[in-house]
């Protein structure tokens, strides 16, 4: 391809920069109001004040159960001197809420009356005008404001409103927002999903930040890359909507053709916002009304549409924008990062002791777990190469900051049961293998850290490293599963791969762990005794960091075994060859036992439902799971 049909000219604007270019063309008159019934304003926005019809009560109204009196007919009753009275004369039985008529002017409660025969009762004491009593207007007053104008009807206003006589009010207009998915290999039927197509994702989702910021939203079908087809749609969504949304298309492909036909049918204000992820973002006004080009990686649309339309969004809808709740937080890895642009960061948050420590998760634009996984999120300046392990960072939270405190922080190795785990309870799990975990338990930054570390010289498992990792430190070690390591092989096992001896086989191609990981020295552990040299298996130096992730490589041919466990095998549906046992535990702190996050982590470990959910995976064994071994001083 030509690259004078790319649309290499994309520009770095400053991001406050390119909102000011950007709002300063949006257009007042665009931004209205209507008349709804008020059994439809709940959520809406009210565009004026809104005034009682009526007052509330509008009769006076008794406010207890009892009998109604003439107030000064009761003057002068006493314990000593009491009362009669008759019912029709000087009384007659009410219920609360019911209408006082004249003459009477005071309730008395039932509980204070003493009935005597049939239409007569007698009274301690006297009642004075008005008691228990509504009178009219004691809630609202007819023309008294209920809410003021650039309120959010709440439930409770909503009956205030009703209550006021109100039936309909005047709020603003939702926007509608034209939500545009394009590409020609984005499908949005499943069945539709053959290999080198997309499922429509992001559309959804900004469906749904649509609906949460006041807007409607208007999705169409996903879109092919045709100029002409791409640009008529644009048109009919821009006679439709009030702002439209064209997702994908918008950096320097061949087929990226959002921007040029922005310029041909209006105006493009800004291609390239210094913002990372979301750096080809097109900013544009066609026939006046904003139109808006988000990158097509999901984590770039959320933080585009987060920075940028969600303001916009609001500006409409008048929805008032929650403050952010901002955290000092100690980062616990270095993040490098570009003087090019301000870089948008998720982290995983947790309070280990008093510090909340934020872990950086990975920063690729097109995974969305890094999204749905984060706690928070944070800035890195433009004018910034990145920020050292240990210094302070602000972190917008994505979590309310008690639900940040009830979560168990583990970093370490990774299984299926840390999954189940959190699924019982609050956990935030980071992946960095056993050895990594040790590292992050040393800085302080977890709780606990699941380990697998086999000893090649006693065959034991963990103890020894702690031993030599924790010297002088009183350590726990939660004992946690038995769990069977083996080959990942392809079903009817095709290379007839039965042991270590085979990897060293030309026809036979391995995928690897990472250097700390558990399985890894599992793995040096065998070859070694052996005499098997690492440059003699072929993919020693393939790296994954996740049981997962090597049975996915299995299974997906792009090798022929990997080292893992039995339920990642049976979770891809492939077959296994068992190594042996090994012991995946806890370790933690001596100093956290009584720390009610772990108590409940034992307990959830030793709990039947763990234990039940764990059996289905399959390859677990749980003799020992719970029990506390205490290491060092
Ligand atoms: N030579 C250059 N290449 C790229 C640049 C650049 O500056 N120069 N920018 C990169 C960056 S940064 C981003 S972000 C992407 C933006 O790409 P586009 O907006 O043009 O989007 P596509 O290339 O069509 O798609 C990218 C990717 O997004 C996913 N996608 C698209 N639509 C959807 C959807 N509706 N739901 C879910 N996922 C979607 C899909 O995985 C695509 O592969 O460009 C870089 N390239
Ligand atoms: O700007 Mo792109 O959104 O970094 O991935």
């Amino acid at each position: 391809m030509k690259k004078e049909d790319r649309n290499i000219y994309i520009s770095n604007t400053d991001v406050d920069k390119a909102k000011e270019i950007f709002f300063s063309e949006i257009r007042d008159k665009f931004i209205s109001y209507e008349e709804i019934d008020v059994l439809n304003s709940l959520n809406r926005v009210t565009s004026e004040a809104v005034f009682a019809k009526n007052s509330s009560p509008h009769y006076n109204s008794a406010a207890m159960d009892g009998i109604a009196v003439v107030a000064e007919n009761t003057y002068g009753a006493t314990e000593v001197n009491p009362k009669i009275i008759e019912e029709g004369k000087d009384f007659v039985y009410i219920n609360t809420g019911n209408l006082i008529k004249e003459p009477y002017n005071a309730v008395i409660m039932i509980e204070d009356v003493i009935e005597l025969e049939k239409g007569k009762v007698k009274i301690l004491s006297p009642a004075h005008p008005w008691q228990h009593i509504r009178p009219i207007g004691e809630d609202l007053v007819a023309n008294e404001m209920i809410i003021p104008s650039k309120h959010k009807i709440r439930p409770l206003d909503l009956g205030a409103l009703i209550a006021g006589g109100v039936d309909k009010l005047k709020v603003y207009k939702k926007p509608k927002v034209g939500i545009i998915p394009t590409g020609s290999e984005i499908v949005e039927k499943f069945e539709d999903l053959k290999e080198g197509k997309i499922i429509d994702s992001n559309s959804r989702m900004f469906e749904g930040l649509v609906l949460e910021y006041g807007g409607i939203p208007n999705r169409i079908s996903p879109v092919k890359d045709d100029y002409e087809i791409l640009k008529n749609t644009i048109l009919k969504a821009v006679d439709e909507n009030d702002i439209v949304l064209i997702n994908a298309g918008s950096s320097a492909g061949s087929e990226d053709y959002t921007v040029k036909i922005i310029r041909e049918i209006g105006k493009v204000l800004v291609h390239g916002v210094a913002i990372k992820p979301g750096k080809p973002t097109i900013l544009g006004i066609v026939n006046e009304k904003p139109v808006i080009g988000i990158p097509g990686y999901p984590v770039s649309s959320y933080m585009v549409f987060e920075t940028l339309v969600k303001p916009l969004i609001l500006k409409y809808s008048k929805f008032k924008e929650n403050k952010e709740e901002i955290k000092k937080a100690v980062l616990s890895k270095r993040i490098v990062s570009s003087l090019k642009n301000k870089e948008l960061v998720r982290v995983n948050l947790g309070y280990v002791k008093d510090k909340l420590i934020a872990t950086p998760l990975t920063r690729g634009a097109g995974v969305t777990m890094s999204l749905v996984k984060a706690d928070g999120v944070l800035e890195i300046p433009q004018n910034s190469e990145g920020i050292e392990a240990g210094n302070f960072v602000d972190v917008k939270l994505l979590k309310t900051e008690d639900s940040i405190k009830e979560t168990l922080v583990s970093i370490g190795s990774h299984d299926l049961i840390m999954d189940i785990i959190s699924d019982i309870m609050p956990l935030s799990s980071g992946h960095v293998g056993s050895m990594g975990g040790i590292m992050a338990m040393r800085r302080g930054e977890c709780h606990i850290s699941p380990i697998h570390l086999l000893d090649e010289n006693t065959g034991e498992y963990n103890i020894s490293y702690i031993k030599k990792y924790f010297k002088g430190r009183k350590m726990s070690l939660i004992k946690g599963v038995k769990r069977l390591q083996g080959f990942m092989i392809q079903k009817g096992n095709p290379k007839n791969i039965n042991d270590f001896k085979d990897l060293i086989r030309e026809d036979v191609s391995f995928v690897n762990r990472q250097r700390g990981a558990g399985t890894r020295i599992l793995l040096d552990y065998n070859i070694n005794k052996l005499d098997i040299e690492t440059s003699d298996i072929k993919g020693y130096e393939r790296e994954m960091t996740t049981h997962m992730a090597v049975a996915v490589s299995v299974k997906s041919n792009s090798c022929d075994t990997g080292l893992g466990i039995m339920s990642a095998a049976k979770a891809m549906d492939l077959d296994f060859i068992p190594v042996g046992y090994e012991c995946y535990d806890f370790l933690v702190p001596f100093e956290y036992m009584e720390d009610e996050k772990i108590i409940n982590f034992i307990n959830v470990i030793k709990s039947e439902e763990f234990k039940n959910r764990i059996n289905n995976l399959g390859g677990y064994e749980v003799e020992n799971t719970g029990e506390v071994i205490i290491v060092g001083e």
